[in-house]
């Protein structure tokens, strides 16, 4: 048998899947270490006979994992318990593994990870800090332990390289902005491509005719305008630090702020290691910043409990924040699309998972057609329907619930092209 694996580091977890190397990408297992951000970490994990029927299920245990690497490390000893009941498959079956990297500089496509492109994409890792280097360590595990098995990058960024030049570039001096690649690149690409090609076959049209608004929310969150299946803007920048507030990102603040937050912010961080160098500014604005320093917590769930049945006045700010910076991007994009969506997509773990967001973003953008449905907005929370139509009955314009899966993504496109 062959196998793909699928490996995806956020900022706030590691998903894993494992795949068939066949036409359809059977699923042998999927899971996630999240938490990570957080003081309690979980792990989830379903394994799959070559019926589709689950081999084991776990859910939601709770798990001592302070990093991302030792998270990987919880995954290959489950992957190897498996392989010793000899139930799945060998080390060796694992043709490819895929790794999710955020930052991949202009790169439009897919990379096989050899040693002079791991040193590209090592160079890049300042540029996203909560994300690269943990990728890479992966990467850099997954070559030791995985003699035979080819690693490819795929990268976030990648989907975003048609955005036009007068909106990647940022109105700085050009010269300066040549010379040292700073432009708007833009993440969450490959959950942008999941969904945009889940929403076309939903609404039975080419992706080429496709335009929507798509918001990826989770532990880092992120808005595209989508014109013809490709992304035309999304809100995150030269790093993903611009555009929305995450768990512990502040978004898109006065560029001035830091110089009156902490009067020595050029300076390095000791949050800095050997393979990511790191400004107080940045260790500020990326890892002390966003719900953490608002609620105490990374955990927009708890926010949203918190907000919603005990009327907490931090965890209320925090949600109210959210509402209007989403709704902000979907009122721009609205107008980039100049009109024509055709429907606004909610995805990620807050999009999926938190329909109170869901439905204060919706009142907010209402004026532009937007609605939603209450009782099919609280099944869209536990369905396990890819994509899930939360509208009110006969309504033109649609709001949708996509569980986006890179992973499969990043599968797919390995069949596709015939990696
Ligand atoms: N019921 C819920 N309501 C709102 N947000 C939730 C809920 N459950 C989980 N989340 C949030 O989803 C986020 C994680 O999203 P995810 O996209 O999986 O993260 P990552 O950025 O690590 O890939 C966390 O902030 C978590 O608090
Ligand atoms: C780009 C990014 O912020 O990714 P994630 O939400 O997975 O941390
Ligand atoms: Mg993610």
């Amino acid at each position: 048998m062959s196998a793909i694996l699928c490996l995806n580091a956020g900022s706030s977890s590691i998903k894993f899947s494992l795949y068939r190397y066949s036409p359809d990408a059977s699923l042998l297992l999927t899971g996630s270490v999240s938490g990570l951000t957080a003081d309690q970490q979980y792990l989830t994990y379903t394994s799959y006979k070559s019926c589709g029927e689950v081999l084991e299920s776990i859910k939601n245990q709770e798990i001592d994992c302070p990093d991302h690497d030792s998270a990987f490390k919880v995954f290959m000893e489950h992957l190897d318990s498996k392989i010793g009941e000899k139930r799945l498959l060998s080390f060796d079956d694992i043709y490819v593994a895929c790794h999710r990297i955020v930052h991949g500089g202009s790169n439009p496509r897919p990379l096989l990870i050899t040693e002079e492109v791991y040193h590209e994409l090592d160079i890049l890792s300042d540029l996203a800090p909560l994300h690269n280097q943990r990728a890479l360590d992966i990467v850099h595990s997954c070559i030791s332990r995985l003699k035979g098995t080819k690693n490819v990058a795929f990268f976030d960024s990648s989907f975003h390289m048609t955005i036009p030049r007068h909106i990647y570039t940022y109105p700085i001096d050009l010269d300066v902005q040549k010379r040292h690649q700073i432009r708007k690149y833009g993440f969450h690409g490959l959950s942008y491509a999941f969904i945009s090609h889940e929403t076309a076959d939903y609404f039975g049209v080419d992706e080429d005719d496709l335009n929507i608004i798509a918001l990826h929310l989770g532990s880092g969150a992120s808005a595209c305008a989508i014109l013809g299946g490709k992304s035309i803007n999304t809100s995150m920048g030269l790093t993903p630090l611009e555009g929305l507030p995450g768990a512990t990102r502040s978004g898109s603040v006065d560029p001035s702020l830091i110089f009156h937050y902490h009067s020595d912010s050029s300076r390095m961080s000791t949050a800095s290691s050997k393979d990511v160098h790191l400004t107080i500014a940045e260790d500020i604005l990326n890892k002390r910043s966003g719900w953490q320093s608002i609620t105490g917590t990374t955990d927009f769930g708890l926010i949203t409990k918190r907000a919603v049945e005990e009327n907490d006045e931090r965890a209320k700010l925090a949600f109210d924040m959210f509402v209007d910076r989403v709704s902000m991007y979907v009122g721009q994009y609205w107008v980039a699309l100049q009109g024509k969506a055709v429907a606004l997509v909610f995805a990620g773990g807050i999009g999926e998972k938190g329909k109170e967001l869901r439905a204060a973003v919706i009142e907010k953008v209402s004026c532009l057609g937007f609605t939603i449905d209450k009782e099919l907005n609280t099944t869209a929370s536990t369905t396990s329907d890819v994509i899930f139509d939360v509208s009110k009955k006969d309504a033109k314009l649609k709001t949708l619930v996509v569980q986006t899966d890179e992973q499969l993504q990043m599968a797919k496109e390995v069949i596709d092209t015939r990696l």
